[in-house]
């Protein structure tokens, strides 16, 4: 087992309008990783009861209050008349180096860049005509929230060198297959020790041929497969 210091994992936040196809997204790039524990996805906390396949547990609003008070959320947020939150086992998971993939709001990325030295931003994009259908046919909210959610959907943004924009227009296993090309490219090799990239890279580079790396990863680097990162270097 390797016992040196690791660096800080990535936090990735999926953020974009209501509708966007986050959690479409999320619960197939869950699917597609399942079996490889560097990726965490985040159960997030809503003052809603949870259903509808979205990934989140439920608290009342004076628990969730209490959970506050009592520094137990990495991030919190309001929208849309609730409460939302990622739980503190977050800051764990990026201590361990493991990269922590959640849902979150465009209101709160000032201060995730404060806090997270290595944030990623996914913003998951589709046509405000898309999306109107998306919403009526998901069938959670009822009309007057839905027309909320669309007013909201367009005033927020996300931009910056750390955003990296995923279409959602399609169908859902295209984008879902490029939001997985950017967790696999963002994530640290299993195996390799978990130092700087140029020290991982050399290393890597000696026990499997170049031809498995995979150029212009969004975060900038070569980046491996699943099986071949999954495999024990000789
Ligand atoms: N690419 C897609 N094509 C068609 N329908 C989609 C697509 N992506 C998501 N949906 C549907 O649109 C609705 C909203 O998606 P959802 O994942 O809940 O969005 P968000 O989490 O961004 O609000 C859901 O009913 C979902 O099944
Ligand atoms: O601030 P915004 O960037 O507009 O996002 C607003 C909120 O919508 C999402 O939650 P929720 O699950 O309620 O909504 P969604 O699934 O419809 O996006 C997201 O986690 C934010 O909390």
């Amino acid at each position: 087992m390797n016992d040196s210091p690791r660096p800080e994992g990535t936090l990735v936040l999926v953020v974009g309008p209501s509708g966007a196809g986050k959690d479409t997204l999320l619960n197939l790039a869950r699917d597609a990783l399942a079996g490889d524990d560097r990726f965490k996805f985040v159960r997030r906390i809503i003052t809603r009861p949870a259903g509808g396949g979205e990934n989140s547990a439920f608290a009342a609003e004076e628990a969730f209050q209490r959970l506050v008070a009592e520094n137990r959320l990495a991030l919190h947020w309001q929208a849309h008349g609730l409460f939302y939150g990622l739980p503190i086992i977050v800051d764990e998971w990026l201590a361990n180096g493991d990269m922590v993939i959640a849902n979150a709001s465009r209101a709160i990325l000032a201060d995730a860049r404060r806090r997270f030295p290595r944030l990623k931003i996914v913003n998951v994009v589709a046509s405000p005509e898309l999306i109107a259908h998306r919403l009526r046919s998901r069938g959670r909210e009822a009309g007057d929230d839905i027309g909320q959610r669309l007013k909201r959907g367009g005033k927020l943004e996300a931009e910056g060198s750390d955003v990296v924009t995923v279409d959602n227009s399609g169908r859902p296993h295209v984008a879902a297959e490029h939001l997985v090309r950017i967790l696999r490219s963002c994530a640290l090799p299993v195996y390799a020790p978990r130092t700087v990239p140029t020290v991982r890279a050399l290393l890597y580079l000696r026990e499997v041929p170049t031809g498995t790396w995979h150029q212009g990863g969004d975060c900038g680097l070569p980046y491996l497969d699943k099986e071949t990162s999954l495999r024990r270097p000789r």
